[in-house]
């Protein structure tokens, strides 16, 4: 390593001091050389003109960026922002003051930014610039999601998360620059609205966090799938943990501070709350060794991870063109007459957000009774959620779409889980107030509801609220016969079994059964399959089709 120059530390989705590997080594060698660290965030236009990427997003990180720079500022020096293409602004940098070494958490992305990160390797190799790139979230560059994963990434998680530095040693004579306030005149973007956006920023997340542990926790396991109850009891730390506010150690060491002081107590105290404390360390490691999966297919946005599924969707004869375009464009704006399918895209509009229930079944919907391609509907609900981290959006768009060489059918009812999670329809009044006044049992089909019922509340349907986008019932056996026809050749299949999928839910006519709510499906169950045939699905059952899940 060279001793002039200064020591960059380049912040990407790790926008915290905290827990920051990187930058407590460029401090460290920056005191050494007796140099200064420029903590650096680079605004690359190319990466967020992505259409994955969002403005709702940027506005998180923005705020995640203005209390990092005051974070940083106290310790001795600010948060330096640059826009351009990476090895640009390097390149400046490197002619202005010279770049001693260059210091970054390795980025587990999209092929976008293994492609970047390729060009800025050579353009610092070039330079005889050290390159120093330090692991993150337990993810391991070039190891496979197979035997001893969970065991590494665990006593990686296990390790005592590192304190921010003191100190940091100043980058003289350089101006931190303006964080702008959108990216809408810098990439041509439309204003992205999105008012229930939750606040970026370290101190918001370390709130988050508290919040959860002292009180959501109880209603954690019960609460998190329903769109009623769901913002109230899940952790919502997802956005902290994709823009790297909190680190994954961190809010691990924290659940296990916690898990710790309630074992303590006696159980009549604790009620559910350890058991949600357990539920919510698997979904971390979950978020681990998806984001390990995208290190080994960071193809995965592109191709479907089983080829056999390749050109399944969208390419059918039949289904290209116009029929398909207006099926996308009214899943995502919710606008198919689906009641809770539009209430879903409603709220994602207005939050950035979804219960992981929620989620899955837009996808769902969508991959199945829509027949749409996973690559536009998982780009719709990229840029939507605030919390886009690739590495488990598209395992999971892939999973809910069936593509990954396991679980090919995996059907959703739209009108089941609209019974199931929002009983009272006042999720779906709340969303879609065209009809608030439709009574419970109609709420969740409004096409069945009787001509009377109908004009008593004040709905035309195709005027004031969308006629369905298509019967769901037929829908969903059209894309059953299709799956069928694919994968067991062009004489098709009766073949009618399905697999172990709690949304899978014997149904009945709407308001006629009461509703249980079901167990959050374990993805680890459904991790993607190394590009094998799609098999027939494992369990059978009779061929009624109230048993599939789809009919109503
Ligand atoms: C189609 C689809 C796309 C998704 N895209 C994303 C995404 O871009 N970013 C994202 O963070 N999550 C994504 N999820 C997973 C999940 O829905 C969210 O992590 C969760 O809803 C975030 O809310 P929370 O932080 O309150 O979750 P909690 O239940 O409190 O979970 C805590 C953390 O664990 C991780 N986690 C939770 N569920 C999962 C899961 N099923 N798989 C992997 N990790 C999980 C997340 O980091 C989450 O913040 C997606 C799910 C589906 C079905």
């Amino acid at each position: 390593m060279t001793t002039s120059g200064l020591h960059i530390v380049w912040f990407k989705r790790d926008l915290r001091s905290a827990d920051h590997a990187p930058l407590l080594a460029a401090v460290a060698a920056a005191r050494e050389a007796g140099r200064g660290v420029l903590p650096l965030y680079i605004l690359e236009p190319d990466l967020w003109r992505r259409c994955d990427m969002s403005g709702r997003q940027w506005g998180f990180v923005r705020e995640s960026l203005a209390d990092l720079r005051r974070d940083l500022a106290a310790r001795g020096q600010p948060l330096v922002l640059r826009a351009g293409p990476v090895v640009n602004v390097l390149a400046a940098i490197h002619r202005a003051q010279g770049i001693a070494g260059l210091w970054s958490h390795r980025e587990t992305g999209t092929a976008w930014s293994w492609g970047r990160d390729a060009a800025v390797a050579a353009w610092a190799r070039d330079r005889g610039i050290p390159w120093i790139e330090t692991g993150h979230d337990g993810v391991l560059r070039g190891a496979a999601d197979g035997a001893g994963w969970v065991a590494r990434w665990s006593r990686n998680m296990a390790s005592a998360p590192a304190p921010s530095p003191a100190a940091i040693p100043p980058a003289t004579g350089i101006e931190p620059g303006p964080i702008p306030e959108t990216l809408d005149r810098l990439i041509g973007r439309v204003p992205d609205i999105c008012p229930g956006r939750q606040s970026g920023g370290r101190r918001a997340g370390e709130a988050a966090m508290q919040r959860f542990f002292d009180r959501r926790l109880l209603r954690y396991r019960r609460g998190m799938a329903s769109p009623v109850t769901a913002g109230d009891a899940c952790s919502r730390l997802s956005p902290h943990l994709a823009w790297g506010t909190l680190s994954t150690r961190e809010v691990m060491a924290a659940a296990v501070r916690r898990r710790d002081e309630l074992r303590d107590l006696p159980p009549a105290i604790t009620g559910d709350r350890l058991k949600a404390i357990d539920a919510f360390i698997d979904r971390l490691r979950w978020r681990g060794r998806m984001i390990q999966g995208l290190e080994a297919r960071p193809d995965s946005p592109h191709v479907t991870l089983d080829p056999a599924f390749e050109a399944l969707r969208g390419a059918e004869a039949g289904l290209r063109g116009a029929d398909t375009a207006g099926y996308l464009d009214a899943w995502s704006r919710g606008e198919t007459g689906w009641p809770m399918v539009d209430a879903c895209m409603r709220a994602l509009a207005r939050d950035g957000w979804l219960s992981f229930r929620m989620r899955a079944m837009l996808m769902a919907v969508a991959s199945y009774h829509l027949w749409l391609d996973f690559r536009p509907t998982g780009t719709v609900l990229a840029r939507c959620f605030v919390d886009y981290e690739p590495g488990i959006h598209w395992a999971q768009a892939q999973m809910q779409a069936g593509t990954t060489g396991s679980h090919a059918f995996r059907m959703v009812n739209p009108v089941r889980q609209s019974e199931v999670q929002d009983p009272d329809g006042g999720f779906i009044r709340a969303m879609l107030p065209a009809l608030a006044r439709l009574p419970a049992p109609f709420i969740h089909a409004p096409w069945t509801a009787p001509p009377s019922v109908l004009a008593e509340a004040g709905i035309t349907l195709g005027r004031d609220y969308p006629a369905p986008i298509a019967d769901p019932l037929a829908a969903a056996r059209a894309a059953r016969d299709r799956l069928s026809r694919a994968l067991h050749g062009a004489g098709g299949t009766t073949d009618t079994s399905i697999t172990e999928n709690p949304d899978l839910i014997p149904a009945t006519a709407p308001g006629t059964r009461k509703p249980r709510p079901q167990p959050e499906p374990n993805p680890t169950k459904l991790s993607p399959a190394k590009a094998s045939p799609a098999k027939p699905a494992t369990r059978r059952r009779k061929t009624d089709p109230r048993q599939l899940g789809f009919d109503f």
